[in-house]
Order: C-alpha cells, then structure tokens, then sequence
C-alpha cells in the first residue's frame, strides 16, 4: 500500500546522521540479538556520509558486533566494451564499490566488537547480469533498511532516471542529462560533463519497493528543497521524480533538515 511516508524535519544534517545512525544501529542490535542477518541498503554520495561516520561511532561506542551484517550496492557506473558492461574500476574515484569499501564497511569492521564483515557479506550487481540481483537479494531474505537519497535536480534515486517504471528491477540504465549534472556535485573529481559516464547499473524502483521492509530516505542541504517538496508529499510513485519510490516502501521514513524543509532556524 503507498502513502505519504512520515517526515521528521531535523536542525541540520548531523542532527538526521545521528538520528537515523541510531535507527540502524538498534536494528543491527536487535538482528544479532535474533541470531538473524542484518541487510543495509546504501547509497553513495554526499548525504549518507555523516549517517556511516555516525554509524560508525556508534558501533564503537556500543561495542557492536557486526559481522552478521549485509551491505547491499545499490548502483555503480558501467563502462560500455565490445562484449558488453563492466563496472569502472574498483580504484576510480566514482566507483561505488569503492565507495561504500571506503566509506562504509572499512571503517564499520575497525569499529567493531568482532572480526565484521567478511568479503562475501556485501551484495552487489553482476554488470553481465544485472536481473540477477533482485534474486540475489531476496534470497539473502530482502533488504532490513534501505537507506535513499535524492538527485537533486532530476529526482533519481540510486541511477534510476525520470521516467523508470514502478516494477522495473535491477538493470543497466542511460544515464539521464541532469543524473550526470546532479553527479558533477556528487563526485566533484570529474571536472566536466563529458568526464561523468553514460550508464549505470542500478536496483530498480520494484527491488527498492517489494525488497525492503523499512527504508529512509535523508535529504539534507538547502540544494535538496525541490526534493524534500516532492517526496513529502507524494501519496505515492510519481515516474517524474523516481525517489517518490520510499511511498512505496514499508515502514518508510523521510529525515530531513531544516535547510532542506525550507523550515528557518
Ligand atoms: O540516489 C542517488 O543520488 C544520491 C544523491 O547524491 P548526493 O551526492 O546529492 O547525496 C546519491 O547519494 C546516490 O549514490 C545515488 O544513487
């Protein structure tokens, strides 16, 4: 069932990392505490990093264990060859497994109680087939909390471009005009629009829908008020704005800043 997901607007963007960092901390908690898996969904970019360095803190502080924690990719860019997709290199600076290698399981596994995640705990889309994830995740029982974040000027939430379908699955996208411009912002490394790739390979608006059983979605800075508009809002999947998806997602929240809420200090 879609509804209009339920909005905390919060000072500022390390007020919405420590508030959703403790959302995801107790869930891993409560996980071990089952003996289950814990299955995170994240992005890459700019606004879920402060909630993975909170993350982090926390599961020092608390002295977690984590290593019956999944991180799952969700996109990456691809790199057209002559027998079809491959993924940029793992050491490009836009690479996304780099990314969450860097960002998110490096710095979890120093911080934890036990030896962390071991290589095989992290999910990840096969470019030579891509329709394949969707099974791989919901074998690996679905995703506990996927974490989303808006492209600020199209809407396009992991590579899904405006337009994508409300069933459509994991698979290799074109890359819409204003996802490369948005991503000019994300990975400032690549200088100009020509630098930034064609395509990607991403989770579809159905896998981050019917996979998760909860999902947040964080949107902070003032550059992300057309987007705190359109999600707050919508009562369900609008194809022009893709991150209206978290409409579609159980137990979804919006955390949000001020700036982003347009709310004055
Ligand atoms: O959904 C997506 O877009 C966000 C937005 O990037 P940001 O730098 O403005 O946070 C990005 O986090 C994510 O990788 C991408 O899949």
């Amino acid at each position: 069932m879609s509804t209009v997901p339920v909005t905390r607007v919060l000072a500022d963007a390390e007020a919405v990392a420590d508030f959703v960092a403790e959302r995801i901390a107790d869930g891993i908690e409560r996980a071990r505490e089952a003996g289950a898996d814990y299955v995170l969904g994240c992005p890459s970019g700019r606004t879920p990093l402060p909630t993975y360095r909170a993350l982090t803190r926390l599961v020092r502080e608390r002295g977690l264990a984590i290593s019956h924690v999944r991180i799952a990719l969700m996109d990456d860019y691809v790199v057209e060859t002559e027998s079809g997709f491959r993924n940029v290199d793992l050491e490009a600076h836009n690479s996304c497994r780099r990314f969450v290698r860097d960002e998110v399981v490096g710095p979890l596994n120093a911080a934890a109680a036990d030896e962390g995640m071991a290589e095989d705990r992290l999910l990840q889309p096969d470019p030579a087939n891509p329709e394949a994830y969707d099974e791989l995740l919901r074998e690996a029982g679905g995703i506990d909390c996927f974490l989303l974040a808006s492209g600020a000027g199209d809407g396009h939430v992991a590579f899904n471009p405006p337009g994508s379908a409300r069933d459509s699955g994991s698979r290799i996208v074109r890359l819409a005009e204003q996802t490369r411009i948005d991503n000019l912002g994300t990975f400032p490394e690549f200088g100009s629009l020509d630098a930034v790739p064609s395509h990607g390979l991403t989770v579809g608006i159905g896998t981050i829908a019917e996979l998760s059983r909860s999902a947040v979605m964080i949107i902070t800075t003032a550059e992300k008020r057309e987007a705190f508009e359109r999600i707050s809002t919508a009562a369900a999947y609008d194809p022009e704005w893709p991150a209206t998806v978290v409409a579609e997602c159980a137990d979804a929240l919006v955390v949000a800043d001020r700036a982003a809420a347009g709310v004055r200090e």
